[in-house]
């Protein structure tokens, strides 16, 4: 690396913390402090114990080779301070040395324990003195750093973590526990001044008043794994039950090994855990969960909260007890015993592999093509097939129908992650991209995404599978979406001949009143031979009244696709003509006339072409791709972000892990109040889209009643978050379309809508919203009436549920915007973990605070 790096300290003594970082700015007009490379002829080698100091004959380490031949190389300095001259290994520190002589890596563990770790502990108020909390722990992260990498395979774990450990325990409040706890560690490689007991060793170990002093510190090492000393808020750890050290994944096995008394780490078997840490017995381990998975053999095991649970061996069915299946597990695995008949709490008479299975599960058989008149009972074999109870032939396999894989999310249920053929040799599903193991085992994040009409739902979906999919759509699929472009370019023409027809009548009538007025009604109105700006030649009336009487048979579909290329010149023609640019300013009152109408007709002859090929932009702003009243879901996972100058860190790889599983309901398919919701049950957060700009928009409901859309959204949003289903669930409100806002802001005022009646916003006549020609400029009217809208539906909300509404801006139609607002979600699901962590931590922990923030 032959980049520069600067140790950046704060001069302030009150600062917080100090940090490293390159630095480009300008030449600095005064000194800096720089950072003073250790002296390696300093570095202290053990010493043989002097015979005067009594000892029985015990076996002594010999010194480390010289400097110059060893292949340890000096760390890198980070703290501006030069190093203090490192003390020699005592006479005891040999001797102790020497107690671990005979584990691997025993030589290296003594090596660190005069030259890296230990002397830390001494070290350590020099650098929190001059550098403060980060720079300590920096300091920390580098011997790291450098450990592992030199002996990767040396490295004794119990020498980090046992000085790790001296230095954290000693530090916590209970002394007691730390002591009779650093006792057993010291025997591996502390160091005690000569003439102390081993029990009263801990204290000694070069940990400074100043040191203990420092909570800060404290918490930050506390967060650290205490192998490799890595800190990171986000990774999730394993603890030892026994003396509350934390191992990121990456080091938690080496560090716990098989762990034959459960959760210790090595050095910690044999010791009894600690009465704080009893009630984490028996509770699931992420970590571990996700490490194990693998390697056991079970490629997809169940969520191991405490609680009861069913397991039917022959199919592999996993499921909370009283409830339908949660996941299909490896089958056969030598876990619980007979399966009960109500082990799920089924009332539908019909049994799979002796337990009466559930509702939904019913509704599933159903979708799978199984006859189950007659309340038949099922033999279901791990691979899907199954027979009837009592015979011999397969009758079918649940799983082979491509929409299985569709249809079980839908219904909440569990869908074999590799499905086995027939000869029984596991394959990829083929309706997803081949997912590697590790992922499968990962638990599936849902994100569901509800709106009402037109609210901009479909559009983050699509928007989402472009950011997301490697292949967005496939070739069959933009084949459709071509042709359902160059079909819809005619519902929107209709609606605009339409429009043109009735504005044409209302002109003529005002024109007859006028002229009955003025003529006092003696001279007959010839509606026949008047114009007005509404109207069209003959030859258009005559392709308007032929297509309109296409549309009106429903019979469009059989004209096309020769309709596109014939009549494309035609189509615009009439776009381009004023009568119907007349209709399209009036827009507003045409209420099924889509936004993106215009985008399509302004090209009509490019896009009837054979050979046109939808643009993404086509594809986002196209309607019908996902149908309104379906059920569409995809799976992603949120590509690292990389910025320039910045590598990719082990948390943002981590969270790549993670799979996403992106779920659109359109509200109408969501049945009479809201019925199906209870299917959603699993999902981690509920986003509910609202278009902004709808607040004066209106349409037509089933009765013929005209509704405001905001309204409209108002009321469902209602139902949706007072819904028993979601009652702990996460909202987050997107209001799409906010490009849009400011424009239509200056046509209608958002007081038109009844809900928004009260908004007064305070306009700045600031002299710096000016722009250069004088004109006051509004940047933030429309970020006003965001705020004002997300307030209302905060409020709304808390009223509700007395929870909190997470709400976010959104413009479909930018994938940066849409990205933004699904990373939100990420966070906030990521904010709700962190609690439930940071809630448990503080339950079992004999500390007063292990973490703030
Ligand atoms: N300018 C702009 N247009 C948007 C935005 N979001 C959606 N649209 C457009 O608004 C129209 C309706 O959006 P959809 O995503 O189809 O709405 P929906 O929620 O799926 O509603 P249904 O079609 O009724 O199911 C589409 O033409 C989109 O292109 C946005 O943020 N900005
Ligand atoms: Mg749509």
């Amino acid at each position: 690396m032959d980049r520069r790096l600067m140790v950046v300290l704060s001069a302030a003594e009150s600062a917080d913390y100090s940090f490293a970082d390159e630095y480009n700015g300008p030449p600095l007009p005064y000194d800096i402090p720089r950072a003073v490379p250790i002296d390696v002829d300093r570095i202290p080698l053990a010493a043989v114990a002097p015979a005067s100091a009594g000892l029985p004959d015990l076996p002594v380490v010999h010194p480390l080779p010289s400097p110059s031949s060893s292949p340890l190389k000096k760390p890198p300095p980070t703290h501006a301070t030069p190093a203090p001259p490192l003390p020699v290994a005592s006479p005891t520190s040999v001797i102790e040395n020497h107690a671990s002589m005979d584990r691997p890596g025993a030589e290296v563990s003594g090596a660190l324990g005069s030259f890296g770790f230990p002397d830390r502990s001494t070290d350590l108020s020099e650098v929190v003195d001059s550098s403060g909390a980060i720079g300590f722990s920096d300091e920390l992260g580098n011997g790291a750093a450098w450990s592992n990498e030199m002996m990767p395979n040396r490295l004794s774990t119990e020498s980090a973590l046992s000085s790790e450990f001296s230095f954290r325990s000693s530090a916590s409040g209970d002394e007691d526990e730390a002591v009779a706890l650093q006792a057993k560690k010291a025997l591996l490689v502390t160091f005690q001044e000569s003439g102390q007991s081993s029990c009263s060793m801990s204290p000694a170990v070069g940990v400074t008043p100043r040191a203990r002093s420092e909570d800060l510190d404290m918490k930050i090492i506390k967060r650290a794994c205490h192998r490799c000393l890595k800190r990171s808020r986000f990774t999730e750890k394993e603890t030892c039950l026994v003396c509350d050290a934390k191992y990121c994944s990456g080091c938690v096995l080496r560090a716990m090994g098989s762990m034959p008394e459960g959760r210790k780490c090595i050095s910690c078997i044999g010791s009894p855990i600690l009465e704080s840490n009893r009630g984490r017995l028996g509770r699931s381990s992420r970590v571990l969960k996700k490490l194990l998975s693998s390697r056991e053999g079970c490629s997809c095991p169940p969520n191991l909260k405490p609680g009861f649970y069913w397991y039917d061996k022959v199919s592999g069915y996993w499921g909370k007890e009283g409830h339908k299946p949660d996941r299909i597990i490896t089958p056969h695995l030598n876990v619980g015993g007979i399966l009960m008949r109500n082990a799920s709490n089924g009332n539908t008479g019909i049994l799979i592999n002796g337990r009466e299975i559930t509702k939904v599960e019913l509704q599933m058989l159903k979708w799978a093509g199984v006859h189950c008149a007659g309340n038949p009972h099922f033999w279901l074999n791990a691979d899907g097939t199954y027979l009837e109870e009592g015979q011999k032939n397969v009758k079918g396999q649940i799983w082979e129908k491509p929409i299985m894989k569709l249809l079980c999310p839908v219904l909440s249920l569990p869908f074999p992650s590799k499905v086995a053929n027939p000869s029984g040799e596991e394959v990829n599903n083929l309706f997803h991209r081949a997912v590697p193991d590790c992922f499968d085992t990962k638990a599936l994040q849902k994100l569901l995404l509800l709106g009402h009409h037109e609210s901009g739902t479909s559009t983050i979906f699509k928007q989402a599978k472009f950011l997301y999919s490697s292949v967005p759509f496939s070739e069959d699929e933009r084949e459709d979406i071509k042709l359902m472009i160059q079909t819809s370019i005619y519902n929107y023409l209709a609606i605009l001949l339409e429009g043109r027809e009735r504005f044409e009548e209302e002109s003529l009538d005002e024109q007859r009143d006028k002229q009955h007025l003025e003529s006092s009604g003696d001279v007959a109105f010839d509606k026949q031979n008047k114009v007005t700006e509404y109207s069209i030649s003959p030859r258009l009336r005559a392709f308007s009244d032929w297509l309109l009487k296409i549309m009106a048979s429903g019979n469009l579909e059989a004209i096309f696709p020769a309709a596109t290329r014939e009549y494309a010149p035609l189509v615009e023609e009439l776009w381009k003509d004023s009568a119907i640019q007349a209709t399209y300013s009036r827009r507003n009152e045409l209420q099924s006339l889509p936004s993106y109408a215009s985008y399509f007709l302004e090209r009509v002859i490019d896009i009837s072409r054979a050979e046109y090929e939808p643009s993404d932009m086509d594809i986002l702003c196209a309607e019908g791709i996902n149908s309104s009243n379906g059920v569409t879901y995809t799976d992603f996972q949120f590509p690292c972000l990389a910025y320039v100058g910045s590598s990719i860190d082990d948390d943002d790889q981590q969270e790549a892990l993670l799979r996403y599983q992106l779920i659109r309901v359109h509200t109408k398919g969501l049945g009479e109040n809201c019925k199906w919701l209870g299917m959603f049950e699993d999902v981690r957060i509920v986003m509910f889209c609202v278009a902004i700009t709808d607040y004066d928009e209106y349409y037509e409901d089933a009765n013929g009643t005209v509704r405001n859309k905001m309204m409209e959204s108002k009321r469902i949003f209602e139902g949706i978050a007072g819904h028993p289903t979601f009652e702990q669930m996460d909202f987050l409100l997107i209001l799409s379309k906010i490009d849009l806002l400011e424009q239509k802001m200056d046509m209608a005022p958002l007081t038109l809508c009844d809900w928004f009646g009260d908004y007064n916003p305070v306009v700045s006549y600031h002299p710096q919203n000016k722009n250069r020609r004088g004109a006051q400029i509004d940047a933030t009217k429309a970020q006003q009436a965001f705020h004002y809208v997300a307030v209302k539906f905060k409020r709304l909300f808390f009223s509700i549920t007395g929870r909190k509404l997470y709400v976010t801006q959104a413009n479909g139609l930018d994938g940066d915007s849409v990205d933004a607002a699904l990373r939100y979600a990420r966070e906030i699901i990521k904010w709700e973990e962190r609690l439930v962590c940071d809630i448990h931590e503080s339950m079992y922990s004999t500390e007063p605070s292990s973490y703030s923030h």
